[in-house]
């Protein structure tokens, strides 16, 4: 018989799709990666193709064996990692969705809260879901598929429609429409799920008026769902499942309360690891639920920033001043600051802590001598930025100060934005030698579920730091440039109706 000697990630994140194989020694072996299509079809609403979600990321999986040479047989298991709260339903004969997916980002519902604000919805959510009542989740995407796509709420009412996070719909694809689960952390994202009775909320669902019949069943974030053939003929368990930032919060290994990281993909997404007990944010944090050492149910606090890495890909794809996210760094440095320009990337409303589906980006501080290099270093910049809002606002809320914090993603490569970050929040901050750590964590949980890592203390020795960035600005500067930022910040508030 094959030795199982890897295990398979796949992070299915906003912009891309990624199969990524670790080895016993959570040493990445192989990776492959497909870029998918963003729509944008009106200002403020995005959708992704869910056919071409599964399709990205069933050719990455076959790509990563086929380009290390690895059997699908020498595969202990497949854990999923996911965008979260980006909805998909489909029929439930066909498999085909009968829209395309609502990204997280997209505002579409923001009329939608209002009304349900206005019924006095908003206490009861915040109480049950630890979520706020904004677009951002997927209670109200479902809403509106039903209220919008012709015949879909009829078809739902008769049981034949299902719904779906990305987790759900890949693991749906995966098994042959035979499994239709998602775990506690996707499942806290959807604004439908009572955080601490850990069921479906009946009184949202009703609310909203979305069927129970259309909703996974919610697993434990580490055991074994099902099987799949995809990649070759063994039947290979999949055995993991987390939303992207719970995956990267286990990845990074804070399993223990008080423990927290920051990831810089798409959005920047700051968790802190709360135990067993949910903490309730007065500063505009989320409470949601993350995974816990065993696998079970821990709680977080988390501050969500909607554009972080995507005011990046803006400045690469719509403005064009840059060919490369890579490059960007280097521009930036080419300036001693960013000559009093702000850029606030409130592109799609601005998340945490103001909550604020209305604001919209904006470029102020403008002189006469502000260049190109001004610009791109106030993109990085607002990235920081952003980030320093929540982790003050977290440590508000927890009564813990963070000596240090732990960062990963796909921008933390960037050298001139780790020290900023430092900088702007006067804490250390900590790259690890592996910044794919939302994959590392669905790796792990999948790895756990059938005895290839046999527990988390076995984990702790496959991490390792690959550098720290200390604070070098004088704490007068970094506020000066700070209260900057929140001003900036109040230009671009409430901006649309
Ligand atoms: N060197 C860099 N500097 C700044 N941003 C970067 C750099 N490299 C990648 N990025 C940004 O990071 C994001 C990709 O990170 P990733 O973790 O793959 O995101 P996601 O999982 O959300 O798709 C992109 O938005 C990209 O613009
Ligand atoms: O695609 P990412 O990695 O930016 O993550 C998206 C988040 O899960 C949205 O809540």
């Amino acid at each position: 018989m094959t030795k199982q000697r890897y295990v398979v990630a796949l992070d299915q994140g906003t912009t891309s799709s990624r199969a990524i194989i670790f080895d016993h020694d959570a040493r990445i072996v192989a990776v492959s990666q497909r870029e998918f299509t963003q729509h944008y079809p009106q200002p403020g609403w995005v959708e992704h193709d869910p056919m071409e979600i599964w399709a990205t990321q069933s050719s990455t999986l076959t790509e990563a064996l086929a380009k290390s040479g690895i059997h699908n047989d020498e595969i202990a298991a497949i854990g999923i990692t996911n965008q979260r709260e980006t909805t998909v339903v489909w029929e439930k004969a066909t498999g085909k969705p009968v829209y395309n997916a609502i990204v997280w980002q997209c505002r579409r519902t923001a009329a939608i809260c209002e009304e349900l604000k206005a019924r006095g919805l908003d206490n009861y959510v915040r109480e049950n879901t630890g979520l706020l009542l904004d677009a951002y989740f997927s209670g109200t995407k479902v809403k509106w598929i039903l209220d919008n796509v012709e015949g879909a709420r009829e078809k739902a009412e008769r049981g034949e429609l299902l719904f779906g996070t990305i987790d759900t719909w890949l693991i749906w694809k995966m098994t042959n429409g035979e499994v239709h689960v998602t775990d506690p952390t996707n499942a806290s994202r959807t604004m439908l799920y009572n955080i601490r009775d850990l069921q479906w909320d009946g009184h949202i669902l009703q609310e909203l008026g979305i069927p129970a019949s259309m909703l996974p069943q919610v697993r434990p974030s580490s055991e074994v769902y099902g099987y799949t053939t995809r990649g070759g003929g063994a039947q290979i368990p999949i055995s993991g499942i987390a939303g992207d930032q719970q995956a990267a919060l286990f990845g990074q290994l804070c399993f223990e309360k008080g423990m927290a990281k920051n990831t810089y993909g798409t959005g920047c997404f700051l968790l802190m690891n709360t135990g067993e007990t949910p903490v309730k944010s007065e500063s505009g944090l989320l409470t949601t639920i993350a995974v816990g050492p065993t696998g079970n149910v821990n709680y977080a606090l988390e501050g969500s920033v909607f554009m972080g890495g995507a005011t990046v890909q803006w400045l690469r794809d719509e403005l064009r001043l840059i060919d490369d996210a890579t490059d960007t760094g280097y521009f930036a440095g080419k300036v001693k600051d960013s000559n009093g320009v702000y850029l606030v990337p409130a592109f799609v409303g601005l998340g945490a802590p103001y909550w604020d589906p209305y604001a919209r980006g904006a470029i102020v501080g403008l002189t006469r001598g502000a260049n190109r290099n001004h610009i791109i270093r106030a993109a990085l910049e607002s990235i920081a930025y952003q980030s320093r809002d929540v982790l003050d606002a977290m440590q508000k809320d927890s009564g813990i100060r963070l000596a240090s914090l732990k960062v990963d993603g796909g921008a933390v490569a960037n050298d001139f934005l780790m020290q900023f970050q430092s900088d702007i929040m006067g804490t250390t901050v900590v790259r690890p030698k592996l910044i794919e750590t939302t994959a590392l964590g669905a790796a792990f949980l999948a790895g756990l579920a059938v005895g290839f890592w046999e527990s988390t203390a076995e984990l702790s020795d496959k991490f390792s730091i690959d550098r720290e960035f200390e604070p070098a600005l004088p704490a007068e500067q970094r506020e000066q440039l700070y209260s900057g930022w929140q001003k900036a910040v109040t230009r671009s508030q409430h901006w649309v109706d």
